[in-house]
């Protein structure tokens, strides 16, 4: 029996038909009755996350195999063990045959339909799940999707929910999150405890690691969408080729019910036209695209923009705005706004989302007015202090670009991350030169990697830029970020614009393991006003 009721649970007997229903073949041992009837009421993959009652998840990892901490597992009150045959092997060598185990193949894989059952994830079961992925914008569009979700779902009395990067949140609830997109256990753990907080619908980042390593496995997403493709990440898929595999694998019917594909490059294309199931396409860059939603008629509002959202093929015109600077946030909100009007079309919804409902928020509500945390955020307007998490090449041209006023310098202060692809680091070191006036490398999170030396990537990339391109831009290599930060504002006058990238919302470094605060936002304001200078957070 799947389980269905409010409470989470499921017998290891149940547990391994739903296994045989979901394509595994699963060993359970010691061959008995009363291991079928064992019953679990949780799960966890981290030893150190164990219950009592729970499922443990053993998988094997590049540092270690969860099996291997299987004394303290038991110690928790673990009931029974999903792992391989290493992990049998492990298990049975430290505790016998004093729990049942239950052996697969692809532990990972399984991970999702076995949480699945004991937390009560169907397809249709609460909350409606809109995922996001692509290289660029998943946050920021997470952020939109789930401010107008709010706007349609608020009057209904329903909570919203949101997966992600800086936060994991419930109706007013927040949680500090430690990975874009959690594992498969806690996913389940997650959308079970979403359930019991009256949440209908949640945004969620799905990172290419999370589809790699199967922690999307056991869900269904109402609606997924893709932003972009671009350079990152290649430490992990090796090759751009397979960066696009991991990412298609979520736009699968087995997956997804409606896919929205943004088209505005060649990635968008080729993605829409592999995705399966029900796929509505979106063109946000004015190129002729024969999207079936296309942006038209942006204008200026304020810092952000206005813009109309057009369907191609009915007709339907939407004018909806952005506060959040740069032509990649008309892009993102877009995006949001069609997830949703596809899901309200959508007949598995048609209770929770009432198109006429959504039509109304994204004129009225303005639900792509707020602020998403370290995204194109502002802290002055003279100068201009912007502070942004662009930390790839695309991202990078695009935060520039947004930024770039008609007059007054730019300054940036630009690091890059230690043990992540160090491929990228020449090519950002290059944009940055070629797109700022006053360019300052600095330090991002270097964990175990010595910082200079990815400083040096950076600066051998603007270096050769600047001699190829016979450029002027000045260019200083200053470490600690704090000192970097102070020397941007130094450096600046009022008609300038100071722009840090790549930490966003982070508030500190791990440098070789130790933690080192700083919040760029707190930074920057500080020392702006040590200047003099008026941040919008009050005080000079
Ligand atoms: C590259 C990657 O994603 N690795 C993930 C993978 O690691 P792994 O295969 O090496 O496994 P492992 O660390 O050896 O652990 C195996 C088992 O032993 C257990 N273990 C292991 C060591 C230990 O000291 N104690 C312990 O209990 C683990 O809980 C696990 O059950 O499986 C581990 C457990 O499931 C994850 O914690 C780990 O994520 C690490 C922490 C990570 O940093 N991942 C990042 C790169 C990531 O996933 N980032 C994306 C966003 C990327 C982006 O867009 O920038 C994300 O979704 O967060
Ligand atoms: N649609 C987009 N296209 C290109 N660049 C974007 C887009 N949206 C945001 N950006 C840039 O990328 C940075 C990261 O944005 P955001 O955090 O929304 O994306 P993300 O996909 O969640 O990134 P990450 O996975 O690295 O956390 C922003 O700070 C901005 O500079």
């Amino acid at each position: 029996m799947v389980n269905l009721s409010g409470a989470a649970g499921a017998d290891v007997g149940t547990l391994a038909e739903q296994l045989v229903a979901a394509g595994y073949n699963p060993i359970v041992t010691p061959v008995a009755a009363t291991a079928d009837r064992v019953h679990l009421t949780g799960a966890a993959m981290s030893p150190k996350l164990v219950e009592p009652g729970d499922l443990f998840v053993a998988v094997t990892g590049a540092r270690a195999h969860g099996a291997d901490f299987i004394q303290e597992v038991i110690d928790r009150g673990a009931a029974a063990v999903l792992t391989d045959p290493a992990g049998v092997v492990k298990v049975r060598e430290a505790a016998g045959y004093r729990l049942p185990v239950i052996e697969v193949a692809g532990v990972r894989d399984a991970a999702g339909p076995a949480a699945a059952a004991i937390y009560g994830t169907t397809a249709t079961s609460d909350p409606a799940l809109f995922g996001v992925t692509g290289t660029n914008g998943k946050t920021t569009t997470t952020y939109f999707l789930r401010s107008l979700l709010r706007a349609v779902l608020t009057p209904q009395g329903r909570e919203t929910g949101l997966i992600g990067t800086i936060e994991i949140a419930a109706g007013q609830e927040r949680i500090a999150s430690e990975m874009t997109t959690p594992e498969a256990v806690a996913l389940h753990k997650l959308m079970h405890s979403f359930r019991g907080k009256n949440v209908a619908a949640a945004a969620m980042e799905v990172s290419s690691h999370a589809i790699s390593y199967q922690r999307i496995s056991g869900l269904y997403y109402d609606v997924a969408g893709f932003t972009n493709l671009t350079q990152d990440h290649l430490d992990l898929h090796g090759t751009m080729e397979d960066y696009f595999a991991a990412k298609a694998d979520l736009f699968r019917r087995a997956r997804t019910r409606t896919s929205v594909i943004t088209v505005d490059d060649a990635a968008g294309h080729q993605m829409a036209a592999e995705a399966t199931g029900h796929v509505v396409t979106l063109s946000t860059n004015g190129q002729p695209a024969q999207a079936h939603w296309e942006v038209s008629e942006v204008e200026p509002a304020g810092l952000g923009s206005a813009f109309t959202l057009a369907n191609r093929h009915t007709g339907e015109r939407i004018r909806t705005s952005t506060a959040l600077p740069g032509a990649f946030n008309v892009s993102n909100a877009a995006l949001a706004a069609v997830m949703v009007l596809e899901a309200a079309a959508s007949s598995e919804r048609t209770q929770a989302f009432h198109r006429q409902d959504v039509v109304e928020a994204l004129q009225t509500a303005q639900p792509f007015h707020i602020q998403v945390p370290g995204r194109m955020q502002v802290i002055a307007e003279q100068p201009a202090a912007i502070v942004d998490f662009a930390h790839n090449p695309d991202a990078m041209i695009r935060a520039l670009e947004a930024v770039r006023r008609p007059t007054g310098r730019l300054i940036l202060v630009i690091g890059a991350a230690g043990e992540r692809d160090a491929t990228k680091r020449p090519t950002m070191g290059a944009i940055a030169v070629r797109m700022a006036d006053h360019v300052i490398i600095s330090d991002d999170d270097p964990h175990g990697e010595d910082p200079a030396e990815i400083r040096a990537g950076l600066l051998n990339g603007a270096r050769d830029a600047i001699a190829t391109g016979g450029l002027s831009t000045t260019l200083e290599e200053i470490s600690p970020r704090a000192d970097a930060i102070a020397a941007a504002v130094a450096a600046a006058e009022p008609e300038d614009t100071i722009l840090l990238a790549g930490r966003g919302h982070e508030v500190h470094q791990d440098v070789a393991g130790t933690r080192v605060e700083i919040d760029d936002r707190e930074e920057l304001a500080r020392t702006l006003k040590a200047k003099g200078f008026a941040t919008l957070d009050g005080g000079a």
